[in-house]
């Protein structure tokens, strides 16, 4: 509608006295107003009855249904009067389109990206749990609340809204070959949508959500977009070609991987599937963690600190100076890592074992001598001290690597491993520092050490895993989902597999070079579940020094060994090979 068009807007609706415009759209206008009754302030929307694009209407039905949820605004009235159609809304702060545009900034910092992208899927798991899709998910439909509430973003403009719930069967509405008119937005509308003409739901919000952050993150935008609104069909034509060969690789190139993973979930999720909010909330915040941002998602504008922690996405050339430095980064962990350099743990344990046999019973001086003291003090000196995990991660992390350094036998490591996977839960950051690392290293030397032999006992907590057929086949269900999306989730279910200290010494090594390469470092979820699984592992076979003989198919040279019940062996120290 051209300016001369513009319909002339009443000073009065319904109870409200309209006062200065804060926006206008396609259809209507929106203005604050003030309630003439109570003096309340509101946004009013209004819009005129005859318009060919009559999304008031269809608003009003979407209101009632999203009262009460986290950044949905509150509706005070709606009606037509005369030739208006207006709803009463709350009054809200700016969108993220206004405070993008006014900030003069090219793209948006890394740690505003993140709570948008946490806030903005929780708005979403919001309206679909309640039947609802947003289906016009975009920078101007995202509005940051007034003072006193402007770190929570709001989702507006339910005029595309869809119920995608036949309220008739509880169903889900049903996909369709039928070609479609494109209802959505240039910017955002899914591929499939957009390009492909199919049926919204629940995964093409997700992908318009993706492709807006991963907008904001790259300077001057997604390549699409720089050209304005399409003025004709060729241009739109151009517009979708450009959309769709786009791949998330290329749109994603610079940035934390999340993203680009993030965009590849929604686009293999299922017409009528049920994203998993969760997760991805919990991978943007574990990612925000690693970045050494606050935890929470209150989004703070502007920035506290404008300058991105990212290396974003350049167009054309590469930063050959931001590749170096991540290059020299990586590069300084895993000469931290030492992975390759394996020693020999029956050499380096001589001494050790000598001074053990030398001095059986002796005590460590200052506490009373327990079965595990014989291989390892890991949390104190002093038995009264309060929990090891209380102890700095960093500090506790070195006394978990030396522990491990020292170990003599496999129930030791997984308790160590238990313990580390603690300190890693318990901190508010997840991020595997060297000292964790370090942790990783020493564990892939003693795993990877000949003379250490297992095949993992399944203990209580594992056969109750066994037993519970139904939750296990759940979980794969689940596990199934994620793999695909997290190279962690591979080394988490082969952890329960494993049948040998050396390959366990492999899926740490794999394990400390996916963490390192991905995530910036952070510890999830799937890894947490990786870690909980090597803790598993128990004892069965163990090296001798008397003389019993064991053989293994994994370590046929060193066929000196005797198999011993698990039962008792389980905790037996570790001693030399003859
Ligand atoms: N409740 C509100 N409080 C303050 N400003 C608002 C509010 N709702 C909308 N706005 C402002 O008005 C703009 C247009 O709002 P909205 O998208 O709801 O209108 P619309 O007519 O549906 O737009 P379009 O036709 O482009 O979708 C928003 O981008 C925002 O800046």
């Amino acid at each position: 509608m051209s300016h001369s068009q513009r319909p002339r807007y009443p000073y009065k609706v319904g109870n409200y006295w309209l006062g200065e415009r804060l926006g206008a759209g396609y259809s209507g206008a929106i203005f604050k107003a003030t309630n003439l009754n109570n003096e309340e302030i509101v946004a009013v929307k209004i819009q005129d009855v005859n318009h060919e694009c009559p999304t008031n209407r269809y608003e009003r039905a979407f209101y009632p249904l999203l009262q009460g949820g986290k950044g949905m605004p509150k509706l005070y009235a709606s009606g037509v009067e005369g030739q208006w159609d207006y709803l009463a809304i709350d009054l809200l702060g700016p969108s993220l389109d206004s405070l993008l545009r006014k900030s003069g900034k090219k793209f948006m910092d890394l740690r505003s990206v993140l709570c948008i992208a946490m806030q903005v899927i929780a708005r979403l798991e919001t309206m679909h749990n309640r039947g609802i899709l947003h289906r016009d998910i975009q920078l101007g439909n995202c509005t940051v609340g007034l003072e006193g509430d402007a770190t929570l973003i709001y989702m507006i403009d339910f005029g595309f809204s869809k119920i995608y719930i036949d309220q008739r069967t509880g169903r889900h509405i049903p996909d369709s070959k039928a070609r479609r008119d494109f209802i959505g937005n240039y910017w955002f509308s899914s591929v499939g949508v957009h390009c492909k003409n199919k049926v919204p739901s629940r995964r093409d919000d997700l992908e318009a959500l993706a492709l807006m952050l991963i907008h904001l993150l790259t300077p001057d935008g997604l390549s699409w977009t720089r050209n304005g609104v399409p003025k004709d069909d060729a241009a739109h034509t151009r517009l979708k070609r450009a959309k769709q060969a786009a791949t998330p690789e290329e749109l994603c190139k610079g940035l934390p991987e999340e993203f680009e993973e993030f965009l590849k979930y929604c686009r293999r999720l299922k017409f009528a599937e049920c994203p998993d909010y969760e997760y991805w909330i919990e991978e943007f915040r574990c990612l925000a963690e690693a970045k050494g941002y606050p935890p929470d998602d209150a989004f703070i504008w502007p920035p506290p600190n404008p300058e991105p922690a990212v290396r974003v996405a350049t167009h054309g050339r590469p930063s050959l100076e931001g590749d170096k430095a991540e290059m020299e980064g990586i590069l300084n962990d895993l000469a931290h890592l030492q992975l390759g350099q394996r020693q020999i743990l029956g050499e380096r344990n001589v001494n050790d074992i000598r001074r053990n046999i030398a001095a059986p019973g002796k005590k460590p001086p200052g506490r009373p001598r327990k079965a595990s003291d014989e291989v390892i003090v890991v949390s104190d000196d002093d038995e009264n001290v309060p929990k090891a995990h209380r102890l700095p991660k960093a500090l506790h992390l070195t006394r978990l690597t030396k522990a491990v350094d020292s170990a003599a036998d496999n129930s030791t490591l997984s308790q160590l491993v238990s313990e580390f996977v603690e300190v890693i839960k318990e901190n508010r950051s997840r991020t595997l520092t060297k000292e964790g690392f370090a942790f990783l290293d020493a564990l892939y030397k003693q795993l990877a050490d000949p003379s250490v032999f297992i095949v993992p006992m399944r203990t209580s907590k594992s056969r109750t895993q066994i037993n519970s057929t139904q939750s296990k086949a759940d979980d794969v269900v689940v596990d199934a989902r994620r793999m695909k999306m997290n190279k962690l989730f591979a080394l988490r279910r082969e952890v329960h597999d494993v049948m040998s200290n050396k390959a366990l010494a492999g899926l740490v090594a794999d394990f400390g070079a996916v963490i390192d390469k991905s995530n910036g470092r952070t510890v999830t979820k799937d890894a947490i579940g990786f870690l909980e699984g090597s803790a598993d592992l128990e004892v069965l076979y163990i090296i001798l020094n008397d003389g019993r003989r064991l053989s293994s198919p994994d370590n046929p040279l060193n066929a000196t060994h005797t198999l011993l019940s698990p039962v008792t062996i389980g905790a037996l120290p570790l001693t030399a090979t003859k």
